[in-house]
């Protein structure tokens, strides 16, 4: 197939579902395609109306197979910035984004979608991981500071030109970089990241450890893809379950590999790993970490709610008549996984779009 009659049949998959979900009539649907199909032929692409965007951004969460908080899929807040022109603009926008969705802990769940693909133009890229993450060094000596995961990025900041203070904590910039130029960066000023200090009121010597985590994770190396439009700029955030910064971010050892650290406080036995010193450990990081954005005011969930929300995600699609799609290894929890529903049944991992993917890496 040419790529204009790909286009047009992807674009005619969407339609034809999305009006049929916003109970739109049949002529509607039959309106809209032949103006797609007259912008394809005289463009070689089309562009969506701001309804199709918002719906197409909530279906492409909803088929998200890794995604264990799919319930609130219908309420995500899809802003529309496919107009921001500038790297600077684009930069002013991630920052709203960052202000709005933070609301003072109380978490709202937002997409922003800039410029897309376009034919070989590559639109808008934020070479993030995510909005906020915390830089990651390597002393002469070959120690660590901050977090490991982003060695590689924070590397190519500094060869931008940004200079981080060398804490445990620094917060990268913003890389953006627009129709394939060279990309600029932008200071992320500190007073719109609300963090959490992680505490545990029990654990002598836990709170001295001065550990901390951002509030909010907005995912920005994604690719949302809609009717065969390529939106590889689309930064989207929820709230965190309490295992991916207790049972991961801070426990993995490749990243602030606390388990030991933890243990100790706990005057655990750690010379038998049968002590099972790393599992008591990993439980009172993520009581800590629960405890702590709840003190707060921050959003989060447990994976034991997760997991609920998840079910009732699934029976909510039943009854809406549509099958659900998932990743067992994904959806389930990286913490006491079979004390959850998910752990004890099987998914259907089919890739249903709309649909979120990754790109391949702007740098590298
Ligand atoms: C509202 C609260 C939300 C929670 C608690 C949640 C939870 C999660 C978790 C725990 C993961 C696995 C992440 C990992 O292990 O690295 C995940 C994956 C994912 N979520 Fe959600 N999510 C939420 C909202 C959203 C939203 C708003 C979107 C997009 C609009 C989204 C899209 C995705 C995608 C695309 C993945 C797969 C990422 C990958 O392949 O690496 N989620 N989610
Ligand atoms: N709670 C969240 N966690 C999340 C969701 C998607 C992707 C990620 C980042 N995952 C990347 C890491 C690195 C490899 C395996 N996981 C985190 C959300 C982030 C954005 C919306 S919800």
């Amino acid at each position: 197939m040419s790529e204009r009659s790909n286009l047009f049949a992807e674009a005619e998959l969407f339609i034809k579902q999305c009006y049929a979900e916003l109970n739109l009539t049949e002529e509607a649907v039959a309106l809209r395609l032949k103006e797609i199909a007259e912008q394809i032929e005289t463009g070689g692409t089309y562009s969506h109306t701001y309804d199709e965007l918002r719906h197409g951004a909530r279906m492409a969460w909803r088929n998200n197979n890794r995604c264990i908080g799919r319930l609130p899929w219908d309420s995500l807040h899809v802003v529309d910035k496919r107009d921001a022109s500038s790297e600077e603009e684009i930069a002013a926008a991630l920052l709203e984004h960052l202000d709005y969705a933070t609301n003072r802990g109380r978490i709202r769940p937002t997409i922003t979608i800039l410029r897309p693909e376009q034919g070989e133009w590559p639109g808008a890229r934020v070479w993030n991981e995510q909005l906020i993450r915390y830089a990651g060094y390597t002393r002469e000596d070959g120690s660590r500071i901050g977090d490991p995961a982003s060695l590689e990025f924070t590397r190519i900041c500094e060869q931008l030109g940004w200079q981080g203070d060398g804490t445990d904590f620094d917060v990268l910039p913003l890389v953006i970089q627009l129709d394939g130029r060279a990309p600029k960066w932008f200071e992320v000023p500190r007073e719109r990241v609300l963090e959490v200090d992680i505490r545990h009121s029990e654990i002598a010597g836990f709170n001295e450890l001065g550990l901390k985590w951002y509030a909010v994770p907005a995912v920005s190396n994604m690719r949302l893809e809609i009717g065969g439009i390529r939106y590889s700029g689309a930064p989207f955030n929820g709230w965190y379950m309490g295992t991916e910064i207790g049972a991961r971010n801070l426990a993995d050892e490749g990243r602030y590999n606390l388990l030991p650290v933890v243990a100790d406080l706990m005057g655990i036995d750690r010379s038998r790993r049968s002590t099972l010193w790393q599992d008591r450990a990993l439980v009172e990081l993520n009581v800590a970490v629960l405890e702590s954005y709840r003190a707060a005011g921050v959003s989060m969930v447990d994976h034991h709610t997760a997991a609920a929300q998840f079910e009732s995600f699934e029976k909510r699609e039943r009854e809406a008549g549509r099958d659900v799609t998932g990743n067992w290894a994904w959806l389930i929890p990286p913490m006491a996984p079979a004390t959850t529903h998910v752990f004890h049944k099987r998914y259907d991992n089919t890739i249903v779009k709309p649909n979120f993917f990754y790109g391949k890496k702007p740098y590298a």
